[in-house]
């Protein structure tokens, strides 16, 4: 990429489509139509367009208003990149795949991409901590609303067998690709939510929002092992009564809190 690059701006005030149609001819450029401006950039110099636009707007007696400048070029997918930070959660290190892992952290990567789970929002972070603190190694996991992953590639990492749904297509396919980038794998995989489970897990993950949980509260129930753990999350703390109500006949083992966010743990006695 070069360090500079140049962009033509030409304002008719009138015949607007003449002088596109003469720009179109000039340059092979993509031209940006604004508000009845027309811009044309390129790394190349446009000086030479720029005489024909003025040679031609003379010619015809119309006024235009016609800029040509110099600007330094902004490498935006490394400004970009720069934005993106890791995050570190307990044991946990989740990085994008352009900078470095920690040795003494469990490593995970997640590129920025449609689906959601980067591990910067509150309810990513709580959960994984409650993978942390409550997810036994080799333990059966189903990550209900999987989003990018995150959630049950931190259970991989701890080599529990995972299971992964979410009601996005989209989100099941770039799943895939997250764990394949974290060299770890997942058992089953559906498009659909818990009532789809054909088994019952130690531990159900689900970070989706008060409503949905409410509503699918029974089916992540019956999901559950004795004993197992449920992990939910995504719940303003002014819906967490409402939710709390859906689980009473489970055993309440932690709420934790991050900023108006509430993840609450479950143990099915
Ligand atoms: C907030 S994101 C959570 C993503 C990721 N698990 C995380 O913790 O960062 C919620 C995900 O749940 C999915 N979802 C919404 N309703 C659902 C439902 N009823 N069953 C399963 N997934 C659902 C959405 O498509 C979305 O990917």
């Amino acid at each position: 990429m070069s360090e500079y690059y140049f962009e033509l701006t030409i304002n008719p005030n009138k015949n607007y489509e003449l002088f596109l149609d003469l720009l179109t001819s000039l340059t092979n450029n993509a031209i940006e139509e604004l508000d009845g401006t027309l811009i044309a950039r390129s790394e190349e110099d446009l000086s030479d367009v720029k005489e024909g636009i003025v040679q031609f707007a003379n010619a015809l007696n119309i006024e235009c208003k016609i800029t040509h400048e110099k600007k330094e070029n902004i490498d935006w997918i490394k400004q970009y990149q720069q934005s993106v930070k890791s995050v570190e959660i307990g044991n946990f290190y989740i990085r994008p795949s352009w900078e470095e892992k920690k040795d003494d952290k469990i490593d995970i990567i997640i590129d920025p991409a449609l689906s959601f789970g980067s591990g910067h929002h509150e309810t990513t972070s709580s959960c994984i901590e409650a993978i942390d603190k409550y997810v036994n190694e080799n333990s059966n996991v189903l990550d209900v609303g999987t989003g990018s992953g995150i959630l049950a590639i931190a259970a991989a990492k701890k080599n529990c067998i995972v299971d992964i749904c979410d009601t996005d297509d989209v989100c099941i396919k770039d799943t895939a690709s997250n764990f394949e980038l974290n060299e770890v794998n997942f058992k089953n995989s559906w498009i659909g939510s818990a009532n789809k489970a054909v088994k019952k897990y130690d531990v159900v993950i689900a970070n989706i929002v008060a409503d949905v949980l409410a509503m699918i509260s029974k089916d992540l129930k019956n999901s559950l092992n004795d004993n197992g753990i449920l992990i939910i999350s995504g719940i303003l703390d002014k819906h967490i009564d409402r939710v709390l109500n859906k689980f009473k006949d489970l055993e309440q083992l932690e709420l934790i809190h991050k900023n108006e966010w509430v993840t609450v743990v479950f143990k099915n006695n």
